[in-house]
C-alpha cells in the first residue's frame, strides 16, 4: 500500500503564508524608513508593526516595548539560540531581530504585518516567505543620505561613518525586492508605498 506523507512532513524550512500578509520595508539607515513607517501606521491603524528586539542603548525618546525591545547581548544569545527570531542580523556592531512568535500570531489572526529591518535581515525573511511582498527604499543620492544621518543628531561620527560605508553596500542589492521607492519628497514616497500595499 502506498502512503501519502502528510504534508507537515513534506515541509521545507520555507513557511507558507498568503500573499501580501507580510510586508519588508528595507533599505538604508537614514533613508526614511522609520518616519515613512510613523506616517504609514497612523495612515492605517489596521497594520500591525513588528518591534523588533536590539541590543543597542536607547536614543532619546525611544520607549522600551514600542521603539525596540532594548535586551542586553546575552539576552540576545539566548533567543538565538531558542530560536525565538523570525529573522535576526549584526548592524554597526549591535543585534536587530524580529521576534518569530507575535508576527506569527498576528498573521494567523489575518492581520497584514509590516517589518522595517536592514538588508541581510531583509534576505532572510525573503528566502523563508517567498510571497512576502519587499519593498527597498532609496535616498534620492549618497550626500543627501548623509544629510539625514547627521540631521538626526543621534549617532556618534563613528556610527555615522559605519552606516554610510554600509548603506553604499546596501543600495547595491535594491534590485533584490520586488518593489524600489526614491524618498525624495516624503509625500510621493508614503502614495508610492500605499499604492504598492492597497493597489
Ligand atoms: N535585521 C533586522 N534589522 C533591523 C531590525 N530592527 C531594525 N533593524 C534595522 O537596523 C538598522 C539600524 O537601526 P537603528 O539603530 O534603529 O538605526 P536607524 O535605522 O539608522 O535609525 C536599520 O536599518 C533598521 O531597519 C530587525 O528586527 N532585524
Ligand atoms: N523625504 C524626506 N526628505 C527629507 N528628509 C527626510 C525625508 N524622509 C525622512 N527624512 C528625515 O531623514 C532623517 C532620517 O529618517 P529616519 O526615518 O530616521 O531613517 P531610517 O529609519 O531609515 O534610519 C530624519 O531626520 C527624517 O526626518
Amino acid at each position: 500500500m502506498i502512503r501519502v506523507l502528510p504534508i507537515q512532513s513534506r515541509a521545507t524550512t520555507k513557511e507558507s503564508l498568503n500573499p501580501g500578509a507580510l510586508i519588508v520595508l528595507t533599505g538604508p539607515s537614514g533613508v526614511g524608513k522609520g518616519t515613512l513607517m510613523r506616517s504609514l501606521l497612523q495612515r492605517h491603524p489596521e497594520l500591525y508593526y513588528s518591534v523588533s528586539a536590539t541590543t543597542r542603548s536607547p536614543r532619546p525618546g525611544e520607549i522600551d516595548g514600542k521603539s525596540y525591545y532594548f535586551i542586553t547581548r546575552s539576552k540576545f544569545e539566548q533567543l538565538i539560540a531558542g530560536g525565538e527570531f523570525l529573522e535576526w542580523a549584526e548592524f554597526a556592531g549591535n543585534y536587530y531581530g524580529t521576534p518569530r512568535e507575535a508576527v506569527l500570531n498576528q498573521i494567523n489572526s489575518g492581520k497584514l504585518v509590516v517589518l522595517e529591518i536592514e538588508l541581510e535581515g531583509a534576505r532572510q525573511i525573503r528566502a523563508s516567505f517567498p510571497t512576502a511582498l519587499s519593498i527597498f527604499i532609496l535616498p534620492p543620492s549618497l550626500e543627501e543620505l548623509e544629510k539625514r544621518i547627521r540631521s538626526r543628531n543621534q549617532d556618534s561620527e563613528d556610527a555615522i561613518a559605519c552606516r554610510l560605508h554600509r548603506a553604499q553596500e546596501e543600495i547595491k542589492a535594491a534590485d533584490e525586492f520586488d518593489i524600489q521607492i526614491v524618498n525624495d519628497d516624503f509625500k510621493t514616497a508614503l502614495n508610492d508605498i500605499e499604492a504598492a500595499l492597497f493597489g
